[in-house]
């Protein structure tokens, strides 16, 4: 059996490596334009930041796994072609700012049309609004007449999350296959179950699988926005989020995990896959449905803004020209990804402020900060104005490590729960910030009391 991958980002060059890993006989190549993340993938320095990746690259790599430009070569060998590539939010049209931009898939679907020879199994591996398998079929159907190729479409959803996408892809709760031929789906199920029990196999129709994508992450964003919500009213009431979390959480209808209160969710997937299923709603006529679940991205939104206001407010309601540390830059711990990252947001409006910014993130490069910074500045039509360009250049630093961050600084705001920061020496770092020295949790991660006896002034997510 042979393998194509089309996308080596996020989820094509981890999901695909732990394929070749645990099937060595199946040979797998994996493809993509961008020159550069190729030879990343075949070099020393990995172009994601994940645990555990590296090792699982390095197993296969030369061996039956490979990282290749060669698109039209990969799909012609294959047997099985992955589509993972990129499905980000249109920015412009029809549906701009909620539907999925499906440009990149439909090329990737014209293109195995276009060279494939004999019997090939496509398989969705992107997050696609619900019957996106009909346009993919379409298209490869009308191009088969010439050469004669045949293919089968199935739907394969990724649930991986960055940072244990490792874990993820070893011991998935559920690995789903959507799909109409019973011969093209066991052929997938029988890969995954080289090393996943056949009771997690699940499999359903096309459309369902679909779905259950879009609805299992609005599900999940729903319960970041719901204790975020319930966050706001804590600090309004002398509640604290963590014990309402715990208290909750214990009852098993519920269950504990992801009720971690924060500044607000990030990531490429959450806000993109709503707005995704609120357009799908607006345009099947079900209104209220999709004004329910905008509300999850609203009240994030809400989150973000309500943070930085805060941390405003408690500065003597001004942070013009005051340096603020800025401790941790991704979306989330144990990635370098930024995308949709609260920290964006926060900085930005902190930034509006004119408040002097000290970021300092372990996986994120100085460049990237500042190109996500200055991209969050752009109106509607994504211009950026030359005074908000000077601002990010004259009020931005970016340092080598948090203690740089927070010397001489009015402010600490956590804006991603990083393991380090609660390793740090706070005894140093307060003597080298400015009195009163004021720490915002976004993450509720640091001992708030040992913090206070120390002197600093602290506030945290859902806190009074
Ligand atoms: N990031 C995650 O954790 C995650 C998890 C589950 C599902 N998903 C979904 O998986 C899909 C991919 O996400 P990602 O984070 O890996 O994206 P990504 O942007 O990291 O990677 C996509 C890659 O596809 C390549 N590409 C685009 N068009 C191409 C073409 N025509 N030919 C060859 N290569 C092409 C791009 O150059 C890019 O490297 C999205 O639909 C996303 O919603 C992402
Ligand atoms: O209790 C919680 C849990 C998460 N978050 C935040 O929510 C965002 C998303 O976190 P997470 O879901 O862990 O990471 P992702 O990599 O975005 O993974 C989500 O999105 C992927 C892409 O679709 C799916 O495959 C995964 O199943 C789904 O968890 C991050 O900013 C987290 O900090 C919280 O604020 N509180």
């Amino acid at each position: 059996m042979k393998i194509c991958c089309i996308g080596a980002g996020y989820v094509g060059g981890p999901t695909m490596a732990m394929i070749a890993k645990q099937c060595p006989e199946i040979e797998v190549h994996v493809v993509d334009l961008n020159r550069e993340r190729i030879a990343a993938w075949n070099s020393d320095s990995l172009p994601i930041y994940e645990p555990g990746l590296a090792q699982v690259v390095e197993e296969a790599l030369g061996r039956n796994l490979k990282f290749t430009t060669d698109v039209d070569a990969a799909i012609m060998k294959a047997d099985m072609i992955f589509i993972a590539v990129n499905t980000p939010t249109k920015t412009f049209g029809v549906g701009a700012g909620r539907a999925a931009n499906l440009e990149f898939v439909e090329k990737c679907a014209r293109r195995i049309a276009e060279v494939a020879q004999g019997h090939k199994i496509v398989v969705e591996k992107s997050t696609l609004p619900v019957r996106t398998a009909e346009a993919v079929k379409r298209i490869l159907s009308a191009a088969n007449v010439d050469n004669g190729a045949t293919f089968d479409v199935l739907s394969n959803p990724e649930f991986l999350a960055e940072g244990t996408a490792i874990d993820d892809l070893l011991n998935p709760d559920r690995v789903l296959i959507g799909g109409e031929s019973e011969a093209a789906i066991k052929a997938l199920a029988d890969v995954y179950a080289k090393w996943v029990p056949r009771k997690q196999i699940l499999t359903t129709n096309l459309w369902s699988s679909e779905l259950s994508k879009l609805t299992a992450n609005a599900f999940l964003a729903q319960r970041v926005s719901s204790i975020n919500a319930i966050s706001a009213l804590c600090e309004a009431t002398e509640a604290d989020v963590d014990e309402v979390a715990r208290a909750i959480g214990m009852d098993s209808r519920i269950g504990p995990k992801f009720l971690n209160a924060s500044v607000g969710f990030g990531g490429s997937c959450f806000q993109k896959d709503i707005l995704n299923l609120v357009y799908l709603c607006e345009h099947f006529g079900l209104r209220e449905v999709a004004a329910y679940w905008e509300q999850v991205v609203l009240m994030n939104d809400f989150q973000k803004r309500r943070f930085a206001e805060r941390i405003c407010r408690t500065m003597f309601s001004t942070v013009s020209d005051k340096k603020i540390g800025i401790w941790g830059f991704a979306f989330k711990k144990d990635t370098n990804d930024t995308r949709e990252s609260a920290a964006i947001y926060v900085c930005r409006d902190l930034l509006r402020e004119r408040a002097r910014l000290s970021i300092y993130d372990p996986q994120v490069p100085e460049a990237k900060i500042r190109a996500d910074l200055i991209a969050s500045m752009g109106n509607l039509s994504g211009t950026v104005s030359d005074i908000d360009r000077k601002l990010v250049e004259t009020n931005v630093t970016v340092v080598r490590d948090g203690y740089e961050a927070a010397k001489d600084a009015h402010a600490i705001a956590v804006l991603t729960e990083w393991d380090e920061f609660k390793e740090y020496d706070f005894k140093k770092i307060i003597g080298t910030m400015k009195a009163p020295a004021f720490l915002f949790d976004g993450r509720n991660v640091l001992d708030r009391t040992m913090l206070n006896k120390l002197g600093f002034e602290t506030f945290g997510i859902g806190k009074s």
